[in-house]
């Protein structure tokens, strides 16, 4: 039985990650797609990375949680039949002891350097420009997808996709795509699909089953 898993936002709620819906979008009065885009780095640089350096900074609060460590105990049982394909920029997943993610929008412990293209992993700001580790260039930037770019590994998430017997979409709102048309190309090809969330999100009836609850009650009574 092969598995896919798309995890978005919802799933680290519990653990105190804000999600992108509530409080009307993420921060400090900024729509998130004006933050989270090419353009908003090019014309204010200090705001994007204050914005990241700030969730980075967070991430040391905060902790995996029980739908996080049922995703790694399924993990466990069944190995390189399921694949993690999370929207989320946190590393809770590996955290809870996951090991076959998919990060498909990018990591906040992870700088990109424009300058050498090279990826290091990244725990401090950004804000202060530090030299890039192999090059020396002050060109890093948070290595995340933004709006308007194209998401991670999106070959090995279709060739999954593709060999999916099962397809469980968990704490997503399914407005932001291509992820959330996962659930129309796994379906068409066969896939038994599944929704775990909250509420209902945008793409709920597209789904053969769905599940309202906490991923932390809903994920671990699936998994078992
Ligand atoms: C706004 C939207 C309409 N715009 C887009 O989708 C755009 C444009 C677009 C492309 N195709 C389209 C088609 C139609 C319309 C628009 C488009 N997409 C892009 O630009 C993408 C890139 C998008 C990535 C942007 N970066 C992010 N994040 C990283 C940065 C950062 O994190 O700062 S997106 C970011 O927002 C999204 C937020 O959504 P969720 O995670 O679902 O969170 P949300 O708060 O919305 O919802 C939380 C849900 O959880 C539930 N919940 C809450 N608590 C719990 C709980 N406790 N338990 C369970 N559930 C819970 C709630 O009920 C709710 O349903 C996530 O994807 C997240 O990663 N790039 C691209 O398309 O390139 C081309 C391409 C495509 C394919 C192949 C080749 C090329």
């Amino acid at each position: 039985m092969r598995i896919v898993v798309l995890t978005g936002a919802g799933v680290s709620a519990e653990s105190g990650v804000p999600t992108f819906r509530d409080a009307d979008g993420l921060w400090e009065g900024h729509r998130v797609e004006d933050v989270a885009t090419p353009e908003a780095f090019e014309y204010q640089p200090s705001v994007v990375h204050r914005f990241y350096d700030a969730r980075r900074a967070a991430l040391a609060t905060v902790d995996p949680n029980p739908a996080h460590h049922a995703l790694a105990r399924l993990e466990e049982a069944i190995g390189d039949d399921l694949l993690v394909v999370t929207q989320n920029i946190d590393d809770l997943h590996e955290r809870g002891g996951s090991t076959r993610v998919v990060h498909m929008h990018g990591r906040l412990r992870s700088a990109w350097c424009r300058a050498c293209d090279g990826r290091t992993d990244w725990h401090d700001d950004l804000a202060d420009h530090p030299p890039c580790p192999r090059c020396g260039v002050t060109e890093l930037r948070p290595d995340v997808v933004w709006f308007g770019e194209i998401p991670y590994e999106m070959d090995r998430i279709s060739a999954a996709l593709d060999r999916a017997d099962v397809f469980v979409s968990i704490g997503t709102s399914g407005a932001v795509y291509p992820a959330a048309g996962f659930v129309q190309y796994a379906g068409g090809r066969g896939a038994h699909t599944v929704e775990l969330n909250l509420e209902p999100s945008a793409g709920s009836a597209l789904f053969a089953e769905a599940r309202q609850g906490p991923a932390s009650v809903l994920v671990p009574r699936w998994v078992s």
